[in-house]
């Protein structure tokens, strides 16, 4: 089970005609269990990039190969919950199949068992982004895609959400990929980044972190975060620090 992606170039055309190239070269593959995170200035076309990954958006040069027929959980930028059913419903709506146990387990991780009967209308942003997790995890996907699943949350609860999706993460054979442009959280839940360029995207480096998420410790964290800047600022290491 293996995700391949070689994206030679995406542009899209506004309505007075003109040609906006958005991805220029991008090509990486992930196997099952690995985490790849996306990293790159805003607007430089990582969402457009999961789109394409998800099978959402087929107008573009070159080959993405997945598993056939893989299940896909995909958590947007905002969690596009239907406002008439409750976060049970909607996650039960997603993944019918899904038993009772399996839901209970997901809904304590991310701390949703007393907001199982609420509507999306009464529910914070984080929480609505937590039911969208639950929502995309509970299909047992085979291929899970996170878009800023951390973006406009306070500190604390970031902190929060971000180990209860490394925890989900953890144990599942899952081909996940993340968008963040949190350098910080980049590190602590990737197994592989994906360095991008600003717009149109290139890929600066595809570097690959070899110790477990579980086993890094503060000074790796920051030895990685130091190759990823000194790559973003154009200065790139001659030895990788991985
Ligand atoms: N449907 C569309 N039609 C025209 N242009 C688009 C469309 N979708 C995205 N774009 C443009 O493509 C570029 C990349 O957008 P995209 O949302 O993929 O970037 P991003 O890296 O995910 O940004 P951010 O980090 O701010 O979420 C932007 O300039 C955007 O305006």
């Amino acid at each position: 089970m293996r995700l391949e992606v070689d994206i030679a170039s995406k542009t899209f055309r506004s309505a007075a005609g003109e040609q906006h190239d958005v991805i220029n070269g991008v090509a990486f593959a992930l196997d099952a269990g690995e985490v790849g995170v996306l990293v790159g200035p805003s607007g430089c076309g990582k969402s457009t990039m999961l789109r394409i990954l998800g099978g959402l958006d087929h107008d573009f040069q070159g080959r993405v190969s997945r598993p056939v027929d893989a299940r896909i959980g995909f958590v947007f930028q905002e969690p596009r919950l239907l406002p008439w059913r409750s976060v049970e419903e909607n996650v039960r709506l997603a993944a019918p199949r899904a038993d009772d146990k399996k839901l209970s387990s997901l809904f304590e991780i991310l701390e949703l068992e007393a907001h199982r009967n609420h509507f999306p209308g009464e529910l914070s942003l984080g929480l609505a982004r937590r039911v969208a997790l639950a929502r995309a995890f509970a299909v047992e996907p085979e291929l899970l895609i996170l878009d800023e699943p951390l973006a406009s949350l306070d500190i604390a609860l970031a902190n929060r959400l971000r180990d209860q999706i490394a925890m989900l993460m953890d144990g599942r054979s899952v081909i996940t990929l993340l968008v963040t442009h949190d350098v910080d959280d980049a590190v602590r839940l990737g197994d592989r980044l994906i360095l991008l360029s600003p717009r149109p995207a290139r890929l600066l480096a595809d570097l690959p972190i070899r110790t477990p998420r579980s086993a890094r410790g503060e000074a790796e964290t920051a030895a990685i975060k130091s190759e990823i800047m000194r790559w973003i600022n154009g200065h790139p290491p001659r030895q990788s620090a991985s």
